[in-house]
């Protein structure tokens, strides 16, 4: 079988190798240090240099319990088999609508019968539970009243959700929290993404045939797409700016070779970002013998590049060509595969049904007449959380330790798409933050195998001791 070919490749390859160059020690200090100020968690700081590449270090002591850090997403997806279960905003992944409408459309949705897999191959993991076939269904006015919030469960006022917001563009995949969350994801990402009237894609058709691979095939190709889409648009931005602002002009040679050094610049967030080539660094399955992993790898390559052809319908404009090479490609999904990016937004569905259950008795029997037929048609799987991939630019510096001193933990507070990270002990200024990227808990040949994924095996105190 011989591997499929991407012209783009050969044709930029001073490009595509200037693009995928690590930065510099000093840019990596500059661009870190900027982030840092804006997120105002100041008591951090970014050693491009550590033991093991990039390391996120302490600036002052934490105690046990201090919040280190709350990072904000820089390219972030719900996965699509979440969507049925969960209605969030499409920017921020903050739960939309009101607690009937969340249960009222999983239950249409459950009723039409799309499951989870005709939406997408991603797991269900533990947020899920139970199977969706052993409930006592409802009747379908009751779930249309639900959906159209023309019934009211008692006390859901105590768990008010913010308004739904359309997308600007008209698709029905992407929905809002607000005005500016839906701004916001256009400007940044959404409006070549769009399948709706106003989408600024070249071809609709090509899209959607994009979303559908995707959908049946890796939804890590949505996130890929994200990030091209965010480079294209912070490109346009930069060479808007440079027009409006001749003094600048110097800077860029705007009549010879602005398109690169401006595509660079766009490129920048991106480039801060630890990647391989996808098909090289994931990992080899268990039920793939090692004598057929060459194969194996040929395969995910393959994947990629059928992936990226259609994408390429969608969106390809030759001013951003280096962008749609298959290099680019693939180690914009490497950087997803190695980086520790879960997105998990717990559901006010579940607080909601606790909340009925802790009430005073009499109030409780009064509640339950209407809440029980909901909750027996919702079965064990009523309170999913959000779930989906994510990059977070300061947290995806943090290495891993098998005896880690902080972790990525939801406070109550927590309900939006952000990472939240907490320190677990006392960690004293200059000390590495380090979180844990597998179950710790795991013995050590399990905890090893398990970081096989992000292509190290650890050597912390511990697993020195314990592997010795
Ligand atoms: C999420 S990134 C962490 C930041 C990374 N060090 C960098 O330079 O951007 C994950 C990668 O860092 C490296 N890494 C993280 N923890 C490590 C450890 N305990 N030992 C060796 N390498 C580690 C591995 O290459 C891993 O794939």
């Amino acid at each position: 079988m011989a591997a499929s070919v991407c012209l783009i490749d050969s044709q930029y390859s001073d490009q595509i190798s200037t693009l995928l160059k690590s930065p510099s020690p000093n840019q990596v200090k500059e661009y870190f240090q900027e982030l840092i100020a804006e997120r105002q968690c100041n008591g951090l700081r970014v050693n491009p240099e550590g033991e093991h590449g990039k390391g996120v270090y302490a600036d002052f002591d934490f105690k046990e319990g201090d919040l280190i850090l709350k990072d904000q997403m820089l390219v972030g997806a719900q996965h699509s088999s979440n969507k049925i279960d969960c209605l969030v905003c499409s920017f921020c992944f903050q739960f939309i609508g009101s607690i009937e409408l969340q249960i009222g459309k999983k239950l249409y949705l459950h009723e039409l019968g799309i499951s989870a897999d005709e939406c997408g191959p991603s797991d269900r993991t533990e947020c899920s539970s139970g199977s969706f076939s052993d409930r006592s269904p409802l009747l379908r006015d009751t779930i249309e009243s639900l959906m159209n919030d023309s019934m009211q469960l008692p006390f859901s006022e105590k768990f008010p959700l913010p308004s739904v917001v359309s997308c600007p563009g008209g698709c029905r995949e992407a929905y809002y929290c607000s005005e500016s969350c839906a701004k916001a994801d256009w400007d940044s990402f959404h409006s070549l993404l769009c399948t709706g009237k106003g989408s600024k894609s070249s071809n609709i058709e090509a899209l959607l045939k994009f979303i559908q691979h995707a959908n049946e095939t890796n939804d890590i190709f949505i996130l890929a797409a994200k990030v091209i889409s965010f480079t294209i648009l912070r490109y346009r931005k930069l060479k808007v700016a440079q027009f409006e602002n001749p003094e600048k002009q110097d800077a860029i040679n705007l009549y010879t070779n602005y398109g690169f050094p401006m595509l660079l610049e766009a490129w920048k967030p991106v480039s801060m970002g630890y990647k391989r080539r996808w098909w090289d660094c994931i990992a080899l399955p268990e039920d793939v013998d090692s004598c057929d992993e060459a194969m194996f790898r040929m395969q995910i390559r393959d994947l990629a590049f059928t992936s990226l052809e259609i994408l390429k319908e969608a969106m390809y404009d030759k001013e951003y060509e280096p962008l749609f090479s298959l290099e680019i490609y693939g180690h914009i999904i490497g950087m997803f595969e190695l980086n520790n990016l879960d997105l998990v937004v717990a559901s006010p569905v579940e607080d909601y049904f606790l909340y009925i259950d802790d009430l005073p008795l009499s109030e409780k029997k009064e509640a339950e007449k209407i809440t029980k037929p909901v909750l027996d048609a919702l079965g064990d799987d009523y309170s999913i959380c959000c779930q989906g991939t994510a990059f977070f630019p300061l947290q995806s510096c943090m290495n891993h330790s098998c005896i880690p001193n902080a972790k990525a933990f939801k406070r109550e507070e927590d309900r939006d798409g952000q990472a939240t990270i907490i320190a677990l002990k006392p960690i004293s200024k200059g000390e590495e933050i380090t979180i844990s990227y597998i179950d710790e808990d795991l013995p050590y040949e399990e905890r090893q195998a398990s970081l096989e994924d992000y292509g190290f095996r650890c050597k912390c105190p511990r697993c020195s001791e314990e592997g010795s």
